[in-house]
């Protein structure tokens, strides 16, 4: 995939990264590409294991010691990587991109946050190191993103340590931190995970809330399709460190998933409005690193599988702008005249 790199706040192509596991090379992300447009969310999904985290550490420059990029290019607000580089040089101009133009959310906001400073403290330290913000303006900012991320008595709170806020808080509080320098980028990976159901739906609100005050992109990890339902306008779906279907537009995927695996993740979404709903679940598991062969990762779990789809790598067969579909048979698609389908492997 060629893009236009002018204007995206991401693009990510052809990124492969290998694994060395016990001497041997592993393939733990094969050919993934995407991109964002600037003020979108884009949803990359996938069961556990199927590199979301690589992803985003790659794009970061965070990787593992035992990991290495075999190939892969990034476009970030203009400026392009050549990920397979590993040099000083590109490490400082990737580092320089993190906190400025890319914001990072993890899952645990206990480990990112310091315990013995102040949380305020904590939003703004960075900005105000890096602007030179007298104390004073430094706190009156903080009070601004705790304010601009929904934390209510902003002034009681600003002094609190981390140990005395609540898990939803914490995260609040993390996400100020993460946005204070304006990133035009924000990445995030599985932030909701760790609260209840309720928190849940206040946080995502929130990015809603953030990507319009702050026109940023969002790049948002998680293996819940009702979460990418709620908050995304785009979609990549991962399996095996492949992307099996992606789409600019999530509704078509939500209204026609064309790729076995991603209709077998809607099937196992659960609708909240109906439940007695019977969950599905995908039958077999997610091969591990090295059991990853030829073909469509998928092929082994599924139902429509042929032998085609066991050899060389799966072209992308969408025909659509803005889609991708790595199936040699497609949902619904006819096949020798058959709907697919209709017939067993
Ligand atoms: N440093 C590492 N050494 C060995 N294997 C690793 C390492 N990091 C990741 N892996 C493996 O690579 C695969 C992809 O990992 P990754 O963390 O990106 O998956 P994920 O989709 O984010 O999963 P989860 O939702 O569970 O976080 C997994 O099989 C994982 O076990």
């Amino acid at each position: 995939m060629t893009v236009d790199s002018t204007g995206e706040p991401l693009i990510v192509e052809g990124l492969s990264l290998a694994l060395d596991i016990g001497g041997v090379q592993l393939n733990a992300l094969r050919d993934v590409s995407f991109s964002l447009r600037p003020g979108e969310a884009r949803g990359l999904v996938g069961e556990s294991g199927s590199g979301k985290s690589l992803t985003l550490r790659a794009i970061l420059g965070l990787l593992p010691p035992n990991a290495r990029i075999t190939s892969g290019r990034m476009v970030v607000a203009g400026q392009e990587f050549d990920l397979t580089r590993t040099d000083r040089d590109h490490r400082r101009r990737i580092a320089r991109l993190r906190g400025a133009q890319i914001a990072m959310i993890f899952q645990e906001p206990g480990v990112a946050l310091n315990p013995v400073v102040p949380v305020g403290r904590q939003i703004v330290d960075a900005v105000a190191r890096r602007n030179g913000l007298t104390k004073r303006a430094a706190r009156e900012y903080a009070l601004h993103l705790m304010e601009l991320v929904g934390i209510h008595d902003a002034a009681a709170k600003i002094d609190a340590y981390p140990f005395e806020l609540s898990g939803g808080l914490k995260q609040r509080v993390m996400i100020a931190a993460a946005v204070a320098g304006e990133p035009q980028l924000i990445l995030c990976d599985e932030p909701t995970t760790a609260l209840d159901v309720t928190v849940q739906k206040q946080i995502l609100s929130l990015f809603t809330h953030l990507r319009d005050e702050l026109h940023a992109s969002l790049l948002y990890v998680t293996h819940d399709l009702a979460v990418v339902a709620q908050l995304c306008d785009s979609v990549t779906v991962l399996y095996s460190g492949e992307v099996m279907e992606s789409s600019d537009d999530l509704r078509a995927v939500f209204d026609g998933a064309q790729h076995p695996y991603t209709e077998a993740l809607l099937h196992s979404t659960p609708d909240v409005d109906r439940i007695e709903q019977r969950l599905y679940s995908i039958p077999g598991s997610a091969a591990s690193l090295s059991d990853r062969t030829d073909g469509c990762q998928f092929a082994p779990r599924c139902e429509y599988a042929r032998d085609d789809c066991r050899t060389g790598s799966i072209p992308d067969t969408s025909g659509t702008p803005g889609r991708v579909v790595r199936c040699l048979h497609k949902v619904g698609a006819p096949a020798d005249g058959v709907p697919v389908g209709g017939i067993d492997g």
